[in-house]
Parts: C-alpha cells; structure tokens; sequence
C-alpha cells in the first residue's frame, strides 16, 4: 500500500477546543439538479434560487444548455434562471463529469432530441453503473449505443431520438443505483404514454431520493402514483414552470454537525427544513445515537458533543451518501461500528466502501469491507496522508478525522468542489481560524 499522493496534500486542521459554530451549507445537489432538468422541461421560463453552484451543478447546466435550454445567473450566483429550449438539440455533447445525476438523468431527457446526443465524462465515471437506465431507454424504442454494441452498461454512449418518445412501461433493476429510477421518472410526463417504472431487483437503495423525484414532480403539476411498493405510474402532462427555493444541502452538514462529536461543543446548521426528502433528515437522530445531543430551534439545527462517540449498528441503505461521514466517526468512537445495507456504495464517486477501509486502515485503524458493509473497530489512529479518489465525501471525512488525529493530510481536497467548493474555508471557519 503506497502512501504517496497523487495530489496536492491538504494538512487537515486539529481541534484545539470545543467547537462553538454556525455554518451555513450551500444548496442541496439532488434538489438544484432535479429542479433544473424539471426547469429545462418545463411550459416556460423558471427561477431556482439558493441553487448550489458546484462541479455537480455547473455540469448540470452545460448539459442542460447543450440540449437547448437556457440557464442564466439572476444577481446572485445562487439565482438561476432557466428558459426552456422548445426540444432539444440533436448533436449535443455532454460531459457529466464524476456526477451520477447528469449521467442518470439526462439520457432520458436527450431521448427526447431529433438525432445523436453523445455522453461521456471523467476516466472514473466510466466505471460508474448506466446499463439498467440505457436498457429501459431502448425498450421504450430509443436508440441507444456505445462503442463495443450492444447496450452499454458504462459511459461513454450515444443516445439518439426522433423527436418524441413514445413511454409505456419498463421494469428497471435498481438495486445499483435509485438514480435510475430518478432519471427515468423526471423526463416522463414529456413521453406520449408518460411511464410505468417497476424495480424488479432485490434491494432499492436511497429511496429518500426517489421520494424527492415524486415530490419535485408533483410540485410542478404532474400526476404521480406512488401507493405501490417498488412501482411509479407518472402521467404525461405539461411541467409547470416556477419560481423555486432550493433547500440546504444537508447531506453536505453531515461532517460538520459530526464535528461536534469528534471535538465536542456545538456546531449549528440554519436553514433545516421543518419537512424534507433529503437523507440527511436522518441526521439529528443519528448523531444522538453515536453520543450527540441534537436541537431543532426555528430553523436551526444545533448538535452538541462531549468529544465521546459511541459505536452504532446502522442499516444506510436509505442514505448511502451519509456512509462516509459515519464510518470516520466509527473509526474515532469507543466501540465498534456494522455500517450495512451499502453494497452500493461500490459504484459512488469511487468504490467508497474499499475506500474507507483502505484509507481507515492506512492511518492505524481497523476496518473491514462486508457483503453489504463495513465493521470497524477503532483503534488510536496516527498522522498519515487520507487519500480521496476524486471522491468529495472522502475529503470531508479525512478532514473529520484531522480534528482529533494530528498530523492528517488530505490528498486532492480541491475534490470537495463536486459539491461544495467552499469547503476548506468553511472548515477553517468552523474552526474560528482564517482560512
Ligand atoms: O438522486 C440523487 O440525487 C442521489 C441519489 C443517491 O444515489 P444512489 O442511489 O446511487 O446511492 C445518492 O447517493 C446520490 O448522492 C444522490
Ligand atoms: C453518490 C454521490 O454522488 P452522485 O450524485 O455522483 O451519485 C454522492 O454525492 O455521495
């Protein structure tokens, strides 16, 4: 196991006392990304504000913009102003980037288009899983293709439509990734029979998110039925344009309000909606389990901690994207931690589960990949590099460890600009330090 970084190091800073903060996270990723294909697709000109501007968000827009629409800045950065093309433009390129929700959720939108539109994105991107979205696309008659023929089950591929498309059913396995279901779902009330989507596999992961796709849809007027378990029925209909706040990113709180418990003192979060289908609403709940104390006052959400954390045995299927954040707190706490129902977690930003036990395991730590998990036991931990594969939700987590481990470099922690590209500062802020 080689220490040596592939990138810049950042040295992670330690706490020196009891947190006492308040920081702000910008706009949520699934939600500004979601808000704005709808936005795309929509009867008319939309403004989404509090939108996160980020790696993830701004790949969004360029394949929004390249498939016809047009996607300006109102005053500030997190105002957006979104005029629809009247269809999408054939010939598109789009780079997706590292991010799962262009690479999900825009094929069905370019199916859409009177000709070829061409995907692909980051060398580690095209590992990520897309053969169950591009194989319900080509059962609704698109025409899908990539290098070797065949359906491809991996980016780079080529998506070309008529012009319409016609909708009906699929059965879809999204047991990989709930972004299929996303995808599929968010382009439907444009498909002449709109869509019946069934998952046929054995697990749904993130289904939070899937919930989040059926109320964005019904926020804009279109007819969802959701009472059958692993079944969406979306008539087609006209997607109303709005005017639209997007939430805090509260996936993205997650190693903040942590950092109460790995330094103690309080870390709060204004901004936390009172009702949310983000993931990240586990949190409060969550946090008071590893040893925390969390308080919703208005809108604010405080977590306090003693600098004790207790181990959990936590089942994360429905927010895989917290995983990271736990299983470093895991690795701090005084007993062990069984993170399950995260097999998926193999196709994220990198095989994160492989991941977290290398990088736990480089620093002195004890941790263990599972079928569907991790078990780790903690160990004391010493100074070393974190290494981050281009994965956002690794640099925040090498950076949670570095509050209680002197001596951490983060590698690449310029990654955390997937989604939140002030995170430095804003760690330094927590911090009562100058970034
Ligand atoms: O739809 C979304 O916005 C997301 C769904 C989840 O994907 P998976 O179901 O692939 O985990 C989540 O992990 C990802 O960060 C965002
Ligand atoms: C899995 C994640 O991202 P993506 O939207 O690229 O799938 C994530 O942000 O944790």
């Amino acid at each position: 196991m080689t220490d040596a970084p592939t990138a810049p190091t950042w040295a992670a800073p330690t706490a020196v006392g009891p947190l006492d903060a308040t920081v702000e996270v910008p706009g949520s990723k699934s939600l500004t990304n979601r808000l704005l294909v709808l936005a795309a697709l929509a009867d008319g000109p939309g403004t989404l504000r509090g939108a996160l501007r980020s790696r993830d968000a701004d790949l969004m827009i360029g394949g929004l913009r390249a498939l016809g629409a047009d996607v300006v800045e109102g005053g500030d950065p997190g105002t957006l102003r979104v005029t629809p093309g009247r269809t999408p433009v054939p010939g598109a390129e789009i780079d997706c980037g590292l991010a799962g929700t262009v690479m999900r959720f825009l094929p069905s939108v370019a199916a859409l288009a009177a000709g070829p539109v061409r995907f692909d994105g980051d060398p580690a991107a095209r590992v990520r899983p897309m053969g169950p979205v591009l194989t319900a696309l080509h059962a609704l008659g698109v025409t899908v293709a990539g290098p070797d023929g065949g359906i491809p089950q991996h980016l780079p591929f080529t998506i070309t439509g008529t012009g319409s498309v016609r909708g009906g059913s699929v059965d879809v396995d999204a047991s990989a990734s709930s972004q299929f279901v996303s995808g599929l779902l968010l382009a439907a009330p444009r498909y002449e029979q709109g869509l019946t989507l069934r998952h046929i596999g054995t697990t749904l992961p993130s289904l939070p998110h899937i919930e989040m796709t059926v109320a964005t849809l019904r926020d804009v007027g279109v007819t969802v039925d959701d009472t059958r378990d692993g079944m969406w029925r979306v008539e087609p209909g006209p997607i109303t344009a709005r005017d639209v706040r997007v939430e805090p990113d509260l996936s993205n709180a997650a190693p903040f309000l942590a950092a109460a418990l790995v330094a103690g003192g309080t870390v709060r979060v204004p901004g936390w909606p009172a009702e949310t289908t983000q993931p990240g609403a586990l949190l409060p709940d969550l946090l008071t389990r590893m040893g925390g104390r969390a308080e919703i006052s208005g809108d604010v959400l405080s977590v306090t901690g003693t600098g004790e954390v207790h181990g959990i045995d936590l089942d994360l299927r429905a927010a895989g994207e917290l995983a990271p954040t736990f299983a470093v707190l895991a690795a701090l706490a005084d007993s062990p931690t069984r993170l399950r129902g995260i097999a998926h977690l193999r196709g994220h930003e990198t095989d994160r589960l492989a991941a977290l036990a290398r990088e736990i395991t480089r620093l002195g730590g004890q941790a263990e990949e599972t079928r569907d998990g991790l078990v780790i036991t903690p160990r004391p931990l010493q100074a070393g590099t974190f290494h981050t594969y281009e994965d956002h939700r690794m640099a925040t987590s090498g950076a949670l460890i570095g509050l209680r481990v002197p001596g951490v470099e983060v590698e690449d922690i310029a990654t955390t600009g997937k989604t939140m590209p002030e995170f430095p500062a804003m760690w330094q802020g927590m911090l009562g330090a100058d970034a």
